[in-house]
C-alpha cells in the first residue's frame, strides 16, 4: 500500500516517512496517510487471508504482520486470530477444536517463519513456545520422511540404472560412495554440459545411500530442478538459508529444531544447479553445519555433491560486472581452497 503512495522510495525507512517525519511502524505510516483507518484493518487482513489461503500461507501473513507492522499487542493479536490460524490444521487432523498438538503445530510453523528473520516466538513477541512433546513428534515425522524409504523399490531402481552408467559416471559415483562409506566428508563438483547425465548420477547416488539406511538430502537451487530429484526440495528450504546474504550469513536453524536434528544425521547432501547459486548461500550452510555438528570440516563433515553447468545461467548480481558475477559463483568460494 505504501509503495503505491510514496514516490521514489530508496529504502524501507522512506516508506515510513510522512511529511518529513519517520513513523515508528508501517501501520502508523498507513494511518497517517489515511490508507487504513485503525488497527481493525490489520485484523481484517488476517480474516481475508484465511478466506483465500491455507494454513502455512495464513501463518506467513500473520508472521509478516508481527514482524513488519504491529508494534505491541502481539499476544492479544495472537489470541484474536489463534482459531483462524489453527483451522486448516484442525481440518487435517479431523478435530473441531484446537488442542495442544494443533496449537503447537501452528506455533512451530510461526517459529520457522520468525527465525528466518532473526526473531523468536517468546523473546521477540511474547507468544507461547510449542510443547516439547509436539516438537519431538514433528522431528520424528520429518526424519521419518527422510529415512522411511521403500528399500525394495530403491534396490530395483538401482539395479535398473547401474547397468546403464558409463565409465565417467562410475568414476564420480565411486568417489562419492567411498566418501560416504568412510565418512571422508569430501566435496565433489560435477561440471558437465546440459543433458550429459548430471541429474541421473545424483539420483543414482541418492538411491544408493538411502538404500543403506543413511540420510541423503536432495536439494537444488530452484524448485523446478528439485522436482527432478527423488524427494528433492530447494536448497533454501532445506537449509533455511537467508535470502539476503552477506559474507558472514548463517542459516536460521536453531540448535533444537527439526532441521538441526536432520543435519546432524546426514551423510550426504546433493545440490543440483549449483552454478546458479550465490556462493554466500553455500558458505552460510557450511558455517551452520560446522556449528551444528561440532566439526571444523567443510559442511561439518557431510559429503557434499554439487552439480551444475557453468556454461548455463550463472548467479544473478544486479548491475554486476563480469568480475562481480564470477566472484559470486560457488567456483570462487574459499571452501575449495580449504579442502
Ligand atoms: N548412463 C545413462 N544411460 C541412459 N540414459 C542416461 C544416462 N545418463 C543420462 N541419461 C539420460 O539422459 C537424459 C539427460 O540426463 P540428465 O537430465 O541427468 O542431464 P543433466 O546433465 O542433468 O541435464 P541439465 O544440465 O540440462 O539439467 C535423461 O533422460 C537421463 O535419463
Amino acid at each position: 500500500m505504501l509503495l503505491y503512495r510514496v514516490p521514489g522510495p530508496t529504502c524501507f525507512q522512506d516508506l515510513r516517512r510522512v511529511g518529513g517525519r519517520v513513523m515508528e511502524t508501517y501501520l502508523a505510516a498507513c494511518i497517517a496517510y489515511g490508507i487504513v483507518d485503525n488497527d481493525q484493518e490489520v485484523d481484517s487482513v488476517i480474516e481475508e487471508a484465511a478466506n483465500i489461503a491455507f494454513g502455512p500461507a495464513v501463518c506467513e501473513v500473520f508472521a509478516n504482520m508481527l514482524i513488519f507492522i504491529l508494534r505491541g499487542n502481539h499476544v492479544q493479536f495472537w489470541e484474536r486470530h489463534k482459531y483462524v490460524l489453527c483451522e486448516d490444521f484442525m481440518r487435517a487432523a479431523g478435530v473441531n477444536e484446537p488442542n495442544g498438538r494443533i496449537v503447537s503445530e501452528v506455533l512451530l510453523e510461526l517459529r520457522d517463519k520468525f527465525e528466518r528473520h532473526g526473531f523468536s516466538l517468546s523473546k521477540s513477541f511474547g507468544l507461547p513456545e510449542p510443547e516439547p512433546v509436539h516438537i519431538q513428534s514433528r522431528i520424528s515425522r520429518v526424519i521419518e520422511h527422510e529415512t522411511g524409504h521403500n528399500i525394495g523399490e530403491l534396490e530395483a531402481h538401482i539395479a535398473q540404472t547401474e547397468c546403464l552408467l558409463n565409465d565417467e559416471q562410475r568414476v564420480v559415483i565411486d568417489k562419492v560412495m567411498t566418501s560416504v562409506e568412510h565418512g571422508h566428508g569430501c566435496m565433489v563438483a560435477i561440471d558437465a554440459s546440459g543433458g550429459t547425465g548430471k541429474t541421473f548420477i545424483l539420483s543414482h547416488i541418492l538411491n544408493r545411500v538411502r538404500a543403506k539406511g543413511k540420510v541423503a538430502l536432495s536439494t537444488a537451487a530452484s524448485g523446478i530442478a528439485a522436482t527432478l530429484l527423488p524427494k528433492g526440495v530447494t536448497f533454501h528450504s532445506r537449509t533455511k538459508c537467508p535470502l539476503i546474504l552477506t559474507d558472514e550469513s548463517t542459516c536460521t536453524i536453531s540448535e533444537n529444531d527439526t532441521t538441526a536434528a536432520l543435519i546432524r544425521m546426514t551423510s550426504i547432501m546433493v545440490v543440483d544447479e549449483v552454478s546458479m547459486m550465490d556462493r554466500r548461500a553455500l558458505e552460510a550452510a557450511d558455517r551452520t553445519f560446522q556449528w551444528l555438528r561440532g566439526s571444523e570440516e567443510p559442511f561439518g563433515g557431510i559429503t557434499m555433491v554439487f552439480s551444475g553447468d557453468w556454461r548455463q545461467i550463472l548467479t544473478v548480481v544486479p548491475h554486476g560486472s563480469h568480475i562481480d558475477i564470477v566472484g559470486r559463483c560457488f567456483k570462487s568460494s574459499y571452501l575449495w581452497k580449504k579442502k
